[in-house]
């Protein structure tokens, strides 16, 4: 038996995709911009043996039947580049167990697709020993979209392209994990229940009804994408936070102009919108920048400096009665620090609604895939979960 673990992380857009023009390839109408997070990740553990008379996959403890399209397409794409390189041998023909857990809520908008898919396929490319990364972060996006983009770390454009094969449809690396050290993360978990209206099928009812997405993809995306990507080279901030927001806003102006509309944010979300162009207003600088994926969860961009005062804020205007569990804020450990009291008046900050937030996740910009020792595997000896 063969064996390879591996982790891959999520990463949340600040230029959305959403749209297809190929909804077999998964090639979107525009280009979208992505951070990629450290903390918040896939682990994915891939056996191959010529003992195993099928193959089997497990996800987050729970074997699921191997028939998924996109499962399915990805092994077929993997396939068909090793057969492209050249490699040979029996292991090529075995059956595989494919066992993966996220660190997170699976399918609540936090990005696990993305995860998932892009490990999926950088331990199938560890396995096998295929290298190329745009290559995988190709195979990858046939599973899901947003799933290319994770095969980079640091600050990643997806490049739609305009071939109908997709062979230009590429993500790249715009800049390193480490390049722009002082911009971190929080996640402000509304809810970790599964969406109702899945991304694929929100984005296929879009692209089939908004009158506004054509507008959006052409007139739009394009400058935005020109300018996001020099504020991240510059770490620009203030530019780097308008273009975020307006963008999620322009992202959820189109779900709500599909028909019938994609409701993905709820009261409380528009009440953290509405919190963090309070304080940005009070501060007198943009302190914190919003983006919601396909849920009600919020994605706070900040810098380093100012973490402690807007969790402060957060954890005022949102109290909770775990705002004190040692669970509480996950991820990279935060002190909270009070804001100073002209800020809080100005902002005229009260509480909004007790226990309206779940969770807090703190995380910063994070490196791509990473390969674990045989010591990590998800998978015993004999090729089944170790927690089964
Ligand atoms: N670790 C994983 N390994 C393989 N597949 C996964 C993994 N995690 C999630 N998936 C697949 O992705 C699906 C969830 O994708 P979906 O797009 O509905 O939610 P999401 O990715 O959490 O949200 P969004 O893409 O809107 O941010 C799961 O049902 C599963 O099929
Ligand atoms: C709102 C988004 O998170 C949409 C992600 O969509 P998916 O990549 O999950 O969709 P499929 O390609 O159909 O699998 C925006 C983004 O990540 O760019």
């Amino acid at each position: 038996m063969e064996t390879a673990t591996c982790t891959a992380p999520v990463n949340i857009a600040v230029i959305k995709y959403w749209g297809k023009r190929d909804e077999k390839l998964l090639l979107p109408i525009n280009d979208s911009v992505s951070v990629t997070l450290s903390e918040m990740y896939a682990k994915t553990t891939i056996a191959a043996s010529p003992n195993f008379s099928k193959n089997r996959l497990w996800l987050n403890g729970q074997e699921q039947t191997f028939d998924s399209p996109r499962i399915i397409n990805v092994l077929r794409q993997f396939q068909e580049e090793v057969k492209k390189s050249g490699a040979q041998g029996e292991k090529y023909s075995w059956n595989i167990h494919i066992c993966s857990e996220n660190n997170f809520p699976t399918a609540a908008g936090l990005a696990s697709s993305a995860a998932g898919y892009a490990c999926l396929v950088y331990t199938l490319a560890t396995l096998y020993g295929l290298q190329d990364k745009i290559e995988l972060s190709s195979i990858a996006r046939v599973g899901s979209g947003s799933a290319c983009r994770s095969v980079f770390g640091g600050f990643v454009q997806w490049e739609a392209g305009i071939r109908a094969d997709g062979a230009d449809s590429v993500a790249v690396q715009l800049a390193p994990a480490t390049h722009w050290p002082d911009l971190e993360i929080l996640i402000l978990v509304v809810s970790d229940n599964k969406k109702k209206t899945s991304s694929t099928g929100g984005m296929e009812r879009s692209v089939k009804t908004s009158p506004l997405i054509d507008y959006r993809a052409k007139q739009i995306v394009p400058g935005r994408v020109e300018k996001i990507s020099k504020a991240i080279q510059e770490r620009d901030f203030d530019t780097f936070a308008n273009i975020t927001m307006q963008d999620s806003n322009q992202f959820h102006a189109i779900c709500l102009d599909t028909f019938p509309p994609c409701v993905y944010l709820n009261d409380v979300s528009h009440a953290i919108i509405d919190v963090i162009h309070r304080l940005n207003e009070a501060s007198g600088k943009i302190t914190a920048a919003y983006t919601f994926d396909a849920g009600p969860n919020a994605c706070l961009y900040l810098m380093r400096q100012d973490v402690p005062h807007v969790l402060n804020v957060i954890k005022r205007a949102f109290p909770s009665d775990r705002d004190h569990a040692p669970d509480y804020i996950k991820g990279i450990p935060v002190a909270d620090q009070p804001i100073p009291e002209t800020v809080a008046k100005k902002m005229n900050l009260e509480p909004i609604g007790q226990n309206l937030l779940k969770y807090i996740i703190h995380t910063r910009v994070g490196e791509g895939p990473q390969i674990l020792p045989p010591s990590e595997s998800l998978l015993t000896n004999s090729g089944l979960p170790k927690n089964h």
